[in-house]
């Protein structure tokens, strides 16, 4: 392996704790019952992290990643990013940390049809503070030469790139992304995969991934498993598997 390709593909090192969640526990009063949805989550994330959360449906995931990106507020407990109390920020607040530092993909691409590939990214880069092109953002994920395309004249895998293109071209912190692969097989999935890995090598962007395929697990620096509202069980790998080698 030459010296460039060997320093493109190496892990990032991670970088300092960015967020530090303390006893976040989220409860939806729903009629009689209350749901308890997280149930007192301690955790940091760090800068260039790759975290994958893996759990049963219903576990608290979505609910984790939520408050984290500032979409929803945890009931008791305490959010900070980088020192920021987020916990108890206001609205506005809340809005310039999504807008500047957060990236979102989930599982269905949410692109709009009427507006081509290059479009769908300005968007967002038109809204931003020190964004790529919508050029750069969509070579980053490999499709320079789909950027005039439409959705409907584009796979699932492509349209879920767009999406990370979206997310990134603000050069996010943090990338959160909720079954990023749900809706594609594998060949697509390990695309997209790779675009999330190559953000998180290149910007050094904490990305934090929840799947329910364990497979996904080897490409983390971090796996969380969540169950009943809890982080259960933290494991880590000291060497990351390439998405591309993935099988499942
Ligand atoms: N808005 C809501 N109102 C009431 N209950 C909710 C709400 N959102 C989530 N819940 C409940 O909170 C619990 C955790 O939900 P969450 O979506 O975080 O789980 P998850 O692990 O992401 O599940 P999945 O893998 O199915 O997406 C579940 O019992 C869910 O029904």
């Amino acid at each position: 392996m030459s010296v460039k390709s060997s320093v493109a593909e190496s892990q990032p090192l991670i970088g300092e704790v960015i967020f530090e969640a303390r006893g976040l526990r989220k409860v939806y009063p729903t009629g009689e019952v209350e749901v308890v949805a997280l149930n007192g989550v301690d955790v940091n994330f760090s800068s260039s992290e790759l975290v994958v959360l893996l759990g049963a449906s219903g576990s608290g995931k979505s609910t984790l990643l939520n408050i984290l990106g500032g979409l929803d507020v945890p009931t008791t407990g305490q959010m900070r990013y980088k020192g920021w109390e987020l916990t108890d920020a206001d609205e506005g607040v809340l809005t310039l940390f999504r807008r500047n530092c957060v990236g979102f993909v989930f599982q269905f691409y949410n692109l709009i049809p009427s507006l081509t590939a290059r479009e769908n990214v300005a968007l967002i880069t038109e809204i931003a503070r020190d964004p790529m092109t919508p050029e750069e953002a969509l070579e980053m994920v490999g499709l320079g030469d789909r950027m005039d395309h439409f959705p409907s004249q584009l796979s699932g895998g492509q349209q879920q790139r767009v999406a990370i293109a979206r997310a990134i071209a603000k050069r996010p912190e943090v990338l959160l992304c909720d079954e990023p692969t749900g809706a594609l097989d594998v060949t697509t999935g390990i695309a997209v995969l790779e675009a999330i890995e190559r953000i998180n090598r290149e910007i050094g962007t904490l990305a934090i991934i929840i799947t329910h395929n364990a497979s996904m697990a080897e490409m983390a620096d971090r796996v969380l498993h969540l169950s009943d509202g809890q982080i259960v069980k933290e494991t880590r790998n000291e060497k990351r598997l390439p998405a591309r080698e993935l099988k499942w």
